[in-house]
């Protein structure tokens, strides 16, 4: 079986491995959000890409859920010495070593999908990984605090201010002009089936369904997207405060309504959320706590049931 997932970080990468677990012999293609990445000390960072790569290649930190394992951080030490900034954001010298890989072979100029694929055959995450777009976007912010109104990189908002400030509005800068990466397109239409993770629906999914062309595919697969919402709480991470940005309630119901009917055709929540409705869309309610990778594999193999069922 084909099948395509759409991936942000730590709870993307987490399903993932689930995923693999329930699928083995299937043929995974993941489109990674880009909407995150940053320049940083003239070195360009793909987080979401990275935490997908090291988790299911094996190097991830797991308490962490991002960055490598067995990680030092005499790099950003000596930099912070010298008085750079930023010093929020904690890359570790293992890690580095894949900024500067990334960023010479940009400068020499690779595309970020080529660049990937080049740092996955160090990985080998048995998926193939293709970030949704060779094009940088960049999300933005725009919040208002002491220095004013104003936008930051999405970065600042999450990591620095733990999106302890409200957003005003959240932009993914540079989408009208960016093109789904080579690939991801065909990876679509040859796809049997669809799954959303429980990502962001908003910085990690809803993002990469901007670029344009990407969700008019998806809108003609068999589309199952499993809630990251649970109970009216995340299952992990600030979506909340994402959400409540763009107006949306943080529940299953509005997560599956701002999605839509036109992109799922089925829709897993947690059995607290029994109830959710949309027409046109198959609702299924089971355990959607990720607690551990038997418990993943177990969604992420609910999932591929209802997408099989729903072919039929
Ligand atoms: C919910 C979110 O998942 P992601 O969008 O990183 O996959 C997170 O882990 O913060």
């Amino acid at each position: 079986m084909r099948i395509v997932s759409l991936a942000g970080g730590i709870g993307g990468a987490r399903f993932l491995r689930g995923l693999k677990a329930a699928a083995p012999d299937s043929e995974i293609t993941v489109i990674g959000n880009t909407g995150d990445d940053i320049t940083l000390f003239g070195l360009r960072v793909c987080p979401d890409l990275d935490t997908v790569m090291y988790t299911l290649g094996g190097g991830i930190n797991e308490e962490q859920g991002w960055g490598r394992a067995a990680e030092t951080f005499t790099v950003k030490e000596e930099l912070a010495a010298y008085g750079m900034e930023p010093q929020w954001f904690g890359l570790g010298d293992r890690d580095f070593a894949t900024h500067i890989i990334r960023s010479q072979m940009l400068a020499a100029g690779y595309p970020l999908s080529q660049v990937t694929e080049a740092l996955c055959d160090r990985w080998r995450p048995g998926v193939r990984l293709l970030p949704m777009s060779d094009d940088p976007t960049e999300t933005h912010v725009v919040i208002s605090d002491e220095a004013g109104r104003r936008a930051v990189h999405f970065q600042e908002w999450w990591v620095r201010l733990r999106a302890s400030v409200p957003a005003e509005q959240i932009v993914l800068v540079g989408a009208d002009e960016a093109r789904p990466a080579p690939g991801v397109l065909d990876a679509v239409a040859a796809a049997d089936v669809v799954i959303l993770p429980p990502s962001n629906p908003v910085v990690s999914i809803g993002t990469i369904l901007q670029i344009p062309g990407i969700r008019a595919a998806l809108e003609d697969k068999t589309v199952v997207g499993v809630s990251p919402i649970i109970g009216g709480a995340p299952v992990r991470g600030m979506a909340d405060a994402c959400l409540t940005a763009i107006g949306v309630e943080t529940s299953a119901q509005a997560v599956l309504e701002l999605y839509g009917s036109a992109l799922l055709d089925g829709w897993l929540v947690a059995e607290e959320d029994k109830g959710v409705a949309l027409d046109g869309v198959a609702v299924e309610a089971r355990p959607l706590l990720m607690s551990d990778p038997e418990a993943t594999r177990d969604i992420a193999a609910a999932a591929l049931a209802l997408a099989r069922s729903l072919k039929a």
